[in-house]
């Protein structure tokens, strides 16, 4: 088990809500990843208009802990305006902050990102702010009241992985006592294991399962790659090293520390 936002969990897979054939195979995929905090977008639902409504009760029937986001929004106002009405529709003080910065390859706007979180933190808000893998910006995140963050391993729906494990591990090393979840651009289950062997707390995905051919069994394979990740990092994996080292047993020495 392990403590989000002070909520007991056993998975360390956070799964989202769009993209899914149907909602059928996307209930489906939540059960086969094992995830128990699954985001909900509410912005690309209109909630204005009551669309959306028939998706989240449906979502809501779940049982699990849903973590509504920001996503589609480029300004602090109208991410700020969202996460208001997030915490009215779904009952949660948890919100995932997404304030897009560029349209090119949806890269989070740090300023904007900075100014919501400020006000939403003083408004009581759990925030998980999506945030590219700038130190400083976590570290201004974190003077704000973050407690958790989730810097991106490549734009989202890109799938191509951790582009800057530098930028992931440094992020990892001076931020060891904050909540550090991979969001966005998770292409396969080994760049999930990658992120948790390198000490991340947990990963989000969203396209790499729901776009899947078969996004069940991926659904699967994401579940047994964040398990593999986590185990391999409490394991302590041995150094990487330039010169070989023989593996065999040496003749009347078969264990590494018998004398
Ligand atoms: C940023 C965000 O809202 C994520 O939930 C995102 O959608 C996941 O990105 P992928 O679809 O690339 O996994």
């Amino acid at each position: 088990m392990w403590s989000l936002a002070d909520r007991e969990l056993g998975s360390r897979l956070l799964l989202g809500s769009a993209q899914y054939p149907s909602p059928a195979i996307m209930e489906q995929s939540i059960a086969a990843s094992g995830a128990e905090v699954v985001t909900v977008a509410l912005r690309r639902q209109q909630p204005e208009t009551g669309a959306g409504r028939d998706f989240w009760q449906r979502l809501k029937s779940l049982g699990l802990h849903l973590l509504p986001n920001t996503a589609g929004c480029h300004t602090a106002k109208s991410a700020i305006t969202t996460a208001l009405m997030a915490r009215e529709l779904f009952d949660t003080h948890w919100i995932k902050l997404e304030v897009i910065g560029d349209d090119y390859n949806l890269q989070p706007d740090p300023f904007a990102l900075l100014e919501a979180a400020r006000e939403l933190v003083g408004q009581g808000f759990e925030v998980f702010p999506y945030c590219t893998d700038d130190l400083v910006l976590a570290e201004r995140l974190v003077q704000a009241g973050c407690r958790i963050l989730m810097p991106w391993a490549a734009p989202i729906g890109t799938g191509r992985g951790l582009v800057n494990p530098y930028g992931l591990r440094c992020l990892r090393a001076r931020l060891p006592d904050i909540t550090l979840i991979v969001d966005a651009g998770i292409g396969t289950p080994s760049h999930a294991t990658r992120a948790l062997e390198m000490g991340y707390d947990a990963v989000l995905l969203n396209t790499a399962v729901a776009q899947a051919e078969d996004p069940v069994m991926m659904a699967r394979a994401f579940r047994a790659a964040v398990e593999a990740g986590y185990l391999a990092r409490q394991a302590g994996p041995v150094p990487r090293r330039e010169l070989a080292v023989a593996s065999t047993p040496v003749v009347g020495k078969p264990f590494w520390h018998e004398s």
